[in-house]
């Protein structure tokens, strides 16, 4: 049977901005060197809730358990960084070796050759004395990934990091994404996309209540296709909660997933 080992668990977590609620009782957790994606509509708190794990938002309620090693990278969407700001590539790239030595600092020989070994890896190199405000999206927002590289941490966070890019630019952020699996990096990353969401190890999944066999479970649930077929255990007793706040998409998932969590 597959073990899954937490990087993080979100227990009853709830989020606020001044007195509304937008995330509430959450419970969760992001297994360690997989790729958990989080889905929902537009507002149900998905750019919140990565801006909990990357302790950018504060939990108001609830715990967060964390078992990673490093502060974790988060790359905002590119729409949100400002044209106006005048800063190059290499500048912004440089940016995430901060989390390692402050932002006041000067750069050694050892974060300039983590700064070039990003550019090169996302293949910004040659863009590296432009400003970012002057790149396409698509170039952007590679190097906002250069830059969660740059801080080579163990969690990487990315809000909807395809949003808006043509097929091929997507198609190397994923590449990109797939690569720091495969080194056992934690990723999470909020998105749209079915396909996505579709060869994620995990979702999450935020917002409307989904409704399983006429049982309404929500707002928040979440599945593990690679733990598929390895149960059998009656768990219904154990997770089904209407209203609970944690609900999974097909009964196998949800048995899965209540086993799962059993084995953490
Ligand atoms: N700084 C803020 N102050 C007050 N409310 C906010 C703030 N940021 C987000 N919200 C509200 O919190 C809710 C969740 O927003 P959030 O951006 O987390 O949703 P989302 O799922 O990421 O949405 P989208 O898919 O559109 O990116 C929304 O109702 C939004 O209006």
């Amino acid at each position: 049977m597959k073990q899954v080992t937490p990087a993080m668990e979100g227990v009853a977590v709830s989020a606020r901005y001044g007195a509304r609620t937008v995330l509430s009782g959450l419970d969760f957790v992001i297994p360690k060197g997989q790729m958990t994606v989080l889905l929902g509509p537009n507002g149900s708190g998905k750019t919140t809730l990565l801006h909990v794990l990357a302790a950018t938002h504060p939990v108001a309620e609830g715990r967060l358990l964390r078992h990673h090693q490093r502060r974790p990278a988060l790359v905002p969407q590119h729409s949100q960084v400002s044209d106006s700001f005048p800063i190059t590539v290499r500048q912004t790239v440089a940016m995430g070796r901060w989390a390692d030595r402050g932002p006041w600092r000067p750069t050694t020989r050892a974060d300039k050759a983590v700064v070039a070994e990003a550019l090169d890896q996302l293949g910004i190199a040659d863009l590296a004395g432009r400003r970012l405000g002057m790149l396409s999206g698509g170039q952007r927002q590679r190097v906002l990934l250069a830059q969660a590289l740059a801080q080579r941490s163990d969690v990487v966070l990315l809000d909807e990091p395809t949003a808006g890019l043509d097929v091929t630019s997507a198609e190397r952020i994923h590449t990109h994404l797939a690569r720091l699996r495969s080194r056992g990096v934690t990723i999470v990353q909020s998105t749209h996309e079915p396909e996505a969401a579709a060869t994620a190890d995990h979702r999450i999944h935020l917002g409307a209540p989904v409704s399983v066999g006429g049982q309404d479970f929500g707002p928040l649930s979440a599945t593990h296709p690679r733990i598929t077929g390895h149960c059998g255990v009656p768990t219904a007793r154990r997770m089904g909660r209407p209203g609970s706040g944690l609900g999974c998409r097909s009964d196998q998932d949800r048995h899965c997933f209540s086993l799962w969590q059993a084995q953490l």
